[in-house]
């Protein structure tokens, strides 16, 4: 039977090409509320997600799975933690892909969101591998930006540092490590959501708009937003076909046998029992995150006395908590905290500073 094929203003999409949306953007960006938002805004389209994370603990498969959508049911998020899936693309992501494609129930439209760190073109390469290729498609990668953070400067490099550094090494590379992420995903991107801009002023987000602008391919649409609130006909449907689109997205490793490495970042999980003051311990992290330029902090906390799963989420210095669910009855009441920071991070201070207010492991 000849296949049907969509037309849509953007182009032709084979109705049995399964739609993919890709969705990258620095640790703490705004991936996973932005993700809960296209959950509880679904209306019965039937979605798949594939979650993935550096640190070893998944903690955003845990908060989404704690939006309960009927859009989403559990067996439909992947979790694939510990590691950026763009180092993966072969071990973990395609048979994962493989395995929801396989299903006899197919999803309609499949979204990854990848770690803060990972480096989206090699995962849109994976779409060209003969198995995917037939079956699914790249629909658009959307880039997200915490507007905050691009304002405060810190995906730009110091360039007086750098002269310095320069001189004592003239083989340094010429950007940071955040620099060149954020030129990694802004340049792969088919859409970018300015997100945070609740945090930036009026006159701001204009200058930050420019700045993202200049890394993104020409006439890639910027969208303004808040805590990920986009309209979910703007994300998905965009039919982009970015797989057949590479050459045009330019990446740091292109030419380089696309081997890279994470090495520039670290992390670590920070673990306790019952934490007994919860005051003591949120201001202990933000002296930390201060004292060591921690980039990102996530996790879940028990608290002594409370029923409640307390969430913890630092980007940067910005701090945030909430009870998202009671704990189960089956369930260890421990805390558990992913610590992410460039290379050098100071792991064993960071713990020692922590050891006194997060609680003894009950293990
Ligand atoms: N003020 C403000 N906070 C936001 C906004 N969007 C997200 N946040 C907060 O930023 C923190 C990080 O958000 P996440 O959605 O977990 O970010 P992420 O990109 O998934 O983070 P990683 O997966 O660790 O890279 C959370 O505390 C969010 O509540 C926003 O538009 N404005």
């Amino acid at each position: 039977m000849p296949r049907r094929a969509k037309s849509t203003a953007r182009g032709r999409l084979p109705l049995s090409k399964v739609p993919t949306t890709v969705i990258t953007g620095f640790l703490g960006a705004g991936k996973t509320t932005l993700i809960r938002h296209l959950l509880q805004n679904a209306h019965g389209r039937r979605l798949a997600l594939i979650i993935n994370e550096f640190g070893d603990v998944g903690v955003d498969g845990e908060l989404v799975k704690g939006c309960n959508e009927d859009s989403c049911p559990e067996d439909d998020i992947v979790e694939l933690a510990n590691g950026c899936i763009c180092c993966t693309v072969a071990d973990d992501f395609l048979p994962t892909m493989m395995k929801l494609l396989d299903r006899p129930n197919p999803p309609e439209h499949i979204i990854i969101e990848t770690s803060g760190l990972a480096l989206p073109k090699p995962l849109v390469k994976a779409f060209q591998w003969p198995d995917i290729r037939t079956r699914a498609t790249v629909d658009g990668v959307v880039a997200l930006i915490d507007a905050d953070a691009v304002a405060a400067g810190r995906f730009a490099t110091d360039e007086a540092a750098l002269a310095a550094a320069r001189a004592a090494d003239p083989m340094l590379d010429h950007e940071s490590p955040l620099e060149e992420l954020f030129e990694e995903q802004l340049g792969c991107a088919d859409m970018v959501v300015l997100n945070k801009t609740d945090l930036v002023e009026a006159g701001e987000v204009e200058r930050v708009e420019r700045i993202v602008a200049s890394e993104t391919r020409p006439g890639v649409k910027i969208i303004r937003a808040n805590h990920g609130a986009v309209d979910i006909a703007a994300l998905l449907g965009i039919v982009a076909a970015a797989e057949d689109d590479l050459d045009s997205r330019k990446s740091h490793i292109d030419g380089l046998d696309e081997d890279h490495d994470h090495d520039d970042f670290e992390s670590f999980v920070a673990a306790g029992g019952e934490v007994t003051d919860l005051d003591a311990l949120l201001e202990r992290l933000g002296a930390l995150i201060t004292q060591h330029d921690v980039l990102r902090i996530k996790g879940m906390v028990a608290v002594a006395g409370k029923p409640g799963r307390l969430v913890v989420q630092a980007v940067g210095p910005r701090i945030q908590h909430f009870y998202d669910r009671a704990w189960a009855p089956s369930e260890e009441r421990r805390t558990q905290l992913v610590v992410i920071g460039q290379k050098g991070l100071d792991r064993q201070a960071i713990k020692s500073g922590l050891a006194l207010v997060l609680g003894a492991s009950a293990a």
